[in-house]
């Protein structure tokens, strides 16, 4: 996909567009925590800043659209099976769990559940799958499939509202049309999913637990979610750390979670994907807590495991989708978006790396962006581990670098407007619920675009360096 169009003729209109379109922000709750704020990521309404945003919609063929959206319920499915097969999750990170601690408390939570056959009969995942176009062979790549905390539900949706505004009073200047910026209602859809669970929960008295970071400057995409789940649906949401649900946290004799002595019918982790959030044991026994209860989780220990690179790695391997997976065409279809993906017990591709870094991204079992290695840096850690010898490779995948084409845009940070060259990423959110035997919902549920500079290896607009964006058909 490419990023917006031409610019406005000039900076100065650029410039006035970008002060309406951030004033829009302002009054839409386009906003995130202002980092020059102390108290922005823990006293909500201190200290904002509209998110930083592209002034237009990146282009996207319509093709590559439908194809994306046609996925999400296929990725959906997959990741509910898969999480059904605890033997290959454990399998397939069995040797990642010998050189990465993070994961192997995971797999230690998971093996646990195994051991007193927990079930879980009702089943949340809100996913999102990400891909960027690959100009060299002009094929809809992913990037990775996310199945915690995935964040930008709540603004995603806003940021379409914001572009189908700009383009309704600038179309004609721009040549234009609002209609060609798809709807995207991940927000309500994402409520929408979380009220079906909390009902197939079946307690009215019932909260929706949303389990957060001490320190949160992303919280009003969060509150978007609390705000529809009480306003459609009357559903009360608390928000708690895992160090306060150790302390205010426990479970029942019929496995009902209880905190801040409230009955939760629902676990919705925006936390908990990376090591940061298990500071100490406390954290971890919050976690384990969470999962032996009756609550439903979103993510399961198993929903989340599944989304690990490794296990993105796994089945990318031959025959493994068919494992899981039945209808010929889906597994066509999901393999036409794999990129190239390797695991390092092949010396063939490592050496091919140390020659060709620039093709290739080295990722570690790590969620949240700022994790993965490129170019130089790939050559010489590889050229290390390779050296080192043992089980340290088990500790990362490496994948196929894919090159989106580069286009300009205008990019709107902290109220300056400035002109790049940039590439997108394009996000499909997912929502599935199941409950026993029945799929309630399975739905691809809006989309969110996010557009860096073209010369950022990495990408993440709450590590800094991608903006929001939304889409545009062509
Ligand atoms: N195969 C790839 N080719 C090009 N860029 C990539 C590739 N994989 C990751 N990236 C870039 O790195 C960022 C983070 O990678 P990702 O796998 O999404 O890790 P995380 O789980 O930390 O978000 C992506 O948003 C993208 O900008
Ligand atoms: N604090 C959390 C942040 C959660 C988070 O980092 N989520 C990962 C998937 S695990 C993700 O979606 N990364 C893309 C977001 C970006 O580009 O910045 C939140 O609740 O928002
Ligand atoms: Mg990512």
């Amino acid at each position: 996909m490419s990023a917006a169009v031409p610019p406005p003729a000039d900076p100065a209109a650029a410039g006035e567009m970008a002060r309406e379109a951030a004033a829009w922000c302002a009054l839409h709750g386009l906003v995130v925590g202002d980092r020059a704020d102390p108290r922005s990521g823990t006293v909500p309404g201190v200290g904002l800043v509209h998110a930083p945003f592209s002034l237009l919609p990146a282009h996207l063929p319509e093709p590559f659209w439908k194809q994306a959206c046609e996925l999400a319920p296929i990725f959906n499915e997959l990741v509910d099976r898969v999480s059904l097969d605890g033997n290959f999750l454990q399998d397939s990170l069995s040797k990642t769990r010998q050189v990465d601690d993070f994961t192997s408390r995971l797999l230690e939570i998971h093996r646990k559940m195994m051991e007193i056959n927990k079930e879980e009969n009702i089943r949340l995942g809100l996913h999102r799958s990400d891909y960027m176009l690959d100009s060299e062979t002009s094929s809809l790549l992913q990037i990775e499939l996310n199945t915690i905390s995935t964040s930008f539900p709540g603004l995603g949706p806003l940021v379409s509202e914001l572009h189908r505004t700009l383009i309704n009073q600038y179309g004609r200047v721009l040549s234009l049309e609002p209609k060609r910026v798809p709807g995207n209602a991940a927000s309500s859809k994402f409520a929408e999913a979380l009220a079906r669970a909390w009902t197939e929960f079946d307690v009215d008295s019932a909260i929706v637990m949303m389990i957060v970071q001490p320190e949160e400057r992303n919280m009003y995409d969060q509150y978007w979610i609390t705000k529809y789940l009480k306003e459609s649906y009357g559903i009360t949401t608390l928000r708690k750390t895992l160090t306060q649900v150790e302390a205010e946290g426990h479970v029942l004799p019929d496995g009902t979670l209880l905190v801040d002595g409230k009955k939760v019918a629902v676990v919705y982790y925006r936390a908990g994907y990376t090591p940061n959030d298990y500071p100490s044991e406390a954290e971890w026994s919050a976690r384990l807590l969470i999962e032996q209860s009756s609550s439903v989780k979103c993510p399961s220990i198993s929903y989340q495991l599944v989304g690990t690179k490794r296990i993105q790695q796994e089945l990318a391997n031959p025959n493994v989708l068919e494992r899981f997976l039945e209808n010929k065409e889906d597994i066509a279809k999901l393999r036409k978006c794999f990129a190239g993906l390797w695991s390092l017990d092949d010396e063939e591709i490592i050496k091919t790396a140390i020659e060709k870094p620039e093709l290739f991204v080295l990722k570690p079992q790590r969620e949240g962006g700022g994790n993965n290695i490129y170019g130089l840096d790939l050559r010489e850690t590889l050229t290390r581990l390779q050296k080192e010898g043992g089980d340290a490779l088990a500790a990362y995948i490496l994948m196929q670098r894919i090159f989106p084409k580069a286009s300009l845009a205008y990019l709107v940070r902290g109220g300056i407007c400035h002109e790049g060259l940039v590439i997108s990423e394009l996000g499909i959110y997912g929502s599935y619920l199941r409950s026993k035997d029945k799929v309630i919902t399975n739905d691809q549920c809006g989309y969110l675009m996010r557009t860096k500079v073209s010369s950022s290896d990495e990408g993440g607009v709450a590590a800094g360096f991608a903006v929001l964006d939304s889409l545009y058909l062509t």
